[in-house]
């Protein structure tokens, strides 16, 4: 069991890049640790990740044959925190002590001291680097969507932790000291801020959600008293959102632990909706909703500033699979609504099969369905498609520490 901050991000490390596991899936090996060492173990194991290209780049010229990878990822992690200003004092002698507990490879911690020391003595040695590039299963479609520059842009902007975005409810008033107001009323925290300290916690003022995924629910345009269906929900920012709107939502996730999430979400704001564990393939409505919003499981590929370990543990595979299940799910939430109802459609995703493209395969398969371009507030009009979806990138807002990718569109029948 890991007994500190730096040991528990090293096997977090391990995790990802040697058995392929997301961040998510061994936050387990943390519960051991205090909340405060728990934070800083995924704050240090996300930086890593963020600049493991760069962190190589510089350990390679003090290092002859690969160390095992826990030893690796020891480097790679002090070299990371080095560079970002910590004291060489204590992030050398952690890694070497680290090294020299380890039962298997203890005899390596005089080269973890020797290689550490002369990456001390470099003078800014990331400054020259770009930043880390995506895999190129994922590169490579979206240079051929966006172009070289915008990637570029979008592999800046995921260089950098995310900050904290809150979602404000509809009526209350809440002042929270360093927030920026963003221009659809979230309010922008810089990454790593304790939400659970913040005032309006507690009284359900706010909950975190990116800005960009903050988007959708407006542009559904709900009324009070709609019946709305939020398809995929847990865990559950949408709902909170179309709940705080005034309509009666039903919330509908096959997962149950994040639905659980969503309950505790509703309970903190007060909030209501009905919430119903099925998978959607399945599930029958009793009556048809004036509304529907499907934000469908993607590749979620425009949250990898969010996720930095995504790209190590995916390779694309499981995207075609993806694609089919979303537009298994848009032809049945399509039946459910009724005649004049209206349907938004959004993925976190940044490749175009499972935003543009699943839209215009959709309107093809459905004669009766029209595009309906709608601008949530905030959105800059230059980020609609030409037909009239809203494509949303990580670099928009880049100065302000960027947004989410989304796609989002809005259907009529
Ligand atoms: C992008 S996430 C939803 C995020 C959520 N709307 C929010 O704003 O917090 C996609 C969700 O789809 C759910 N899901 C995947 N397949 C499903 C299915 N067949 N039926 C119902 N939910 C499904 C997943 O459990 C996951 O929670």
């Amino acid at each position: 069991m890991a007994k500190t901050a730096r040991a528990a991000a090293v096997q977090m490390l391990d995790a990802v890049l040697g058995e392929g596991a997301l961040l998510s899936q061994v936050e387990g090996m943390l519960a051991h640790l205090a909340p405060a060492d728990r934070a800083r173990a995924q704050r240090l194991a996300m930086q890593a990740l963020r600049h493991l290209e760069q962190a190589d780049r510089v350990l390679k010229p003090f290092i002859r044959k690969a160390p095992p990878l826990t030893v690796l990822n020891t480097l790679r992690l002090a070299v990371v925190e080095l560079v970002g200003g910590e004291a060489a004092y204590g992030v050398v002698n952690e890694a070497v002590s680290l090294t020299r507990s380890d039962r298997h490879h203890g005899a390596l911690s005089g080269l973890v001291n020797a290689v550490l020391r002369k990456v001390a003595a470099l003078e800014a040695p990331f400054a020259k680097l770009p930043p880390q590039r995506m895999p190129y299963w994922l590169r490579k479609p979206l240079v051929d969507t966006y172009g070289r520059e915008v990637v570029s842009a979008i592999e800046a902007v995921q260089a950098q932790p995310a900050p904290v975005d809150l979602t404000l409810r509809p009526g209350r008033m809440v002042e929270i000291a360093g927030a920026t107001a963003l221009p659809g009323g979230s309010l922008r925290l810089p990454a790593g801020v304790q939400v659970s300290a913040l005032p309006g916690y507690d009284s359900g003022d706010w909950w975190v959600q990116d800005a960009a995924a903050a988007m959708a629910a407006p542009m559904l345009q709900v009324e009070p008293g709609e019946r709305v269906l939020d398809l995929c929900a847990a865990p559950g920012g949408k709902t909170l959102q179309l709940a705080a709107a005034g309509a009666q939502v039903t919330a509908l996730d096959v997962n149950e632990v994040r639905l659980h999430r969503l309950a505790e979400n509703l309970a903190r704001t007060g909030l209501e909706a009905e919430v119903i564990v099925a998978d959607a393939l399945d599930w029958v409505p009793d009556a048809p909703f004036d509304a529907i919003l499907l934000d469908a499981p993607c590749s979620a590929t425009g949250t990898i500033r969010r996720h930095p370990d995504l790209p190590f543990v995916k390779d694309g595979r499981e995207v075609e699979e993806l694609v089919a299940l979303q537009a298994a799910l848009l032809d049945r939430a399509l039946d459910w609504l009724r005649p004049g109802g209206r349907l938004v459609y959004c993925t976190c995703s940044l490749l175009p099969e499972e935003g543009e493209a699943q839209i215009a395969a959709a309107l093809s398969r459905h004669p009766d369905l029209r595009l309906d371009p709608v601008l949530p507030p905030g959105a800059d009009p230059a980020w609609q498609t030409p037909e009239g979806a809203l494509r949303l990138r990580p670099d928009y807002w880049a100065p302000q520490g960027g947004m989410d990718g989304f796609f989002m569109a809005r259907l009529t029948r």
